[in-house]
């Protein structure tokens, strides 16, 4: 049965809310629509900014205003989507919500926003908190994006990689064999974004403009790759601060020069990650595929073809938010969301939740 879900992404970045549709049966795409972003205006990226500081250093955060706030976005997301496509029938919603805290070592992932006022304020079933499940069984929880990527890439010759330039990295490797491994690489644009908006006052590196302009410190790339999640294998996953000193060690540094050296972080990670292939080629989703200076770096240091997404007719805004559409659907039809390639989870887990607040669509029961 091929239903349509409306997925919704809010990343690491801590950007906007990204919304896609898809028509899926959890396995094959059918149609994809065109997505759109709504930003955070920006109280409310530094309600979540404080927000996530505070509930890394142990602190709560269910009663947090910003969550009915960032809630509320989703809800208008799901309606300016919906208010484009008239003709189409929502069966369901994906609903990511925001990363606040991320530590499978210590089974914990928080994935904050309110389903069911979702699901009341729109009147759609809503499929969340995708990463407990996998979590719970001993996986990293992340990447979850992979199976689609599998889906997406079906037919296509491996060794192929999927890149995603988030807040934080991650890669699919779609092996030769068609067995699929994935992890988190490192820093994606998160640390870039710290550090242009504390010596700029801008969000981030237009174009990487401000990287080009500057000279890598190799010595402080190093230092920085020194840190044991470097030398492991995957998989392996993040948390959006992991790896927030690393702007104390760039902190003696011009703006420019500190995000050419942050910058050769996130490339180099990238490459030095263990894959049990080579790709012969690299597609690149994620904000970070328009930093000109991670994409050229990128292709200097892997040696093949690196491209964005939309080199095979990907919208790479939209992946991620397409990701939990199909998940969501997945979810409902009790297929995995993971592997044990992609989390390290011990046998393929399943996992999302319905928060339902009307009657079951009828199309479900068909
Ligand atoms: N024109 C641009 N030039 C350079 N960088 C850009 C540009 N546009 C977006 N970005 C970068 O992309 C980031 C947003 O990327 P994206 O929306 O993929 O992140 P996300 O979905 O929040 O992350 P994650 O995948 O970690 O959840 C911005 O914060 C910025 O760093
Ligand atoms: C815990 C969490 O939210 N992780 C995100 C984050 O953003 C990028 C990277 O870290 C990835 O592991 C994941 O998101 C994508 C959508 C994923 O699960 O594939």
């Amino acid at each position: 049965m091929r239903l349509v879900a409306l997925g919704l992404m809010s990343g690491t970045s801590l950007d906007g809310v990204d919304a896609a549709l898809i028509e899926t049966d959890g396995e094959e795409i059918s149609r994809r629509f065109e997505g759109l972003t709504l930003p955070y205006a920006p109280e409310l990226r530094a309600a979540l900014r404080a927000l996530l500081e505070r509930v890394s250093m142990g602190g709560g955060w269910a009663d947090d205003p910003a969550l009915e706030a960032l809630t509320l976005r989703h809800v208008e997301a799901v309606q300016t989507l919906c208010g484009r496509y008239p003709e189409l029938v929502v069966d369901v919603v994906g609903f990511h919500g925001q990363t606040l805290l991320h530590a499978p070592d210590r089974r914990i992932t928080v994935q904050a926003g309110d389903a069911l006022l979702l699901s009341r304020a729109t009147g759609l079933p809503v499929v969340h908190d995708f990463r407990a499940d996998d979590v719970a069984a001993g996986g990293q929880g992340a990447p979850l994006a992979p199976l689609y990527h599998a889906a997406l890439l079906r037919g296509h010759p491996g060794p192929v990689g999927v890149l995603n330039l988030g807040g934080v990295a991650n890669v699919t490797l779609i092996g030769s064999s068609g067995a699929v491994h994935a992890c988190d690489t490192g820093p994606g644009n998160a640390l870039l974004d710290d550090w242009v908006m504390r010596r700029t006052g801008r969000p981030y590196d237009e174009n990487g403009a401000l990287a080009a302009a500057g000279i890598v410190r190799d010595d402080l790339v190093e230092r920085l790759l020194s840190d044991p999640f470097f030398a492991l294998p995957p998989p392996k996953s993040l948390d959006r601060l992991t790896f927030a000193r690393a702007l104390d060690a760039v902190a003696g540094l011009s703006a420019a020069d500190g995000a050419a050296t942050l910058a050769a972080f996130t490339v180099e990670a990238v490459a030095r990650t263990i894959l049990p292939e080579r790709p012969r080629c690299w597609f690149v989703c994620g904000g970070g595929r328009r930093n000109a200076t991670l994409m050229d770096g990128l292709r200097a240091r892997l040696g093949v073809a690196v491209e964005p997404v939309e080199a095979i007719g990907w919208d790479g805004d939209s992946l991620e938010a397409e990701c939990f559409g199909f998940l969501a659907v997945r979810s409902l039809r009790g297929l995995p969301l993971s592997l044990p390639g992609t989390t390290g989870v011990s046998s393929p887990s399943t996992g999302g939740r319905l928060s339902c607040a009307g009657p079951v669509p009828p199309r479900w029961m068909q």
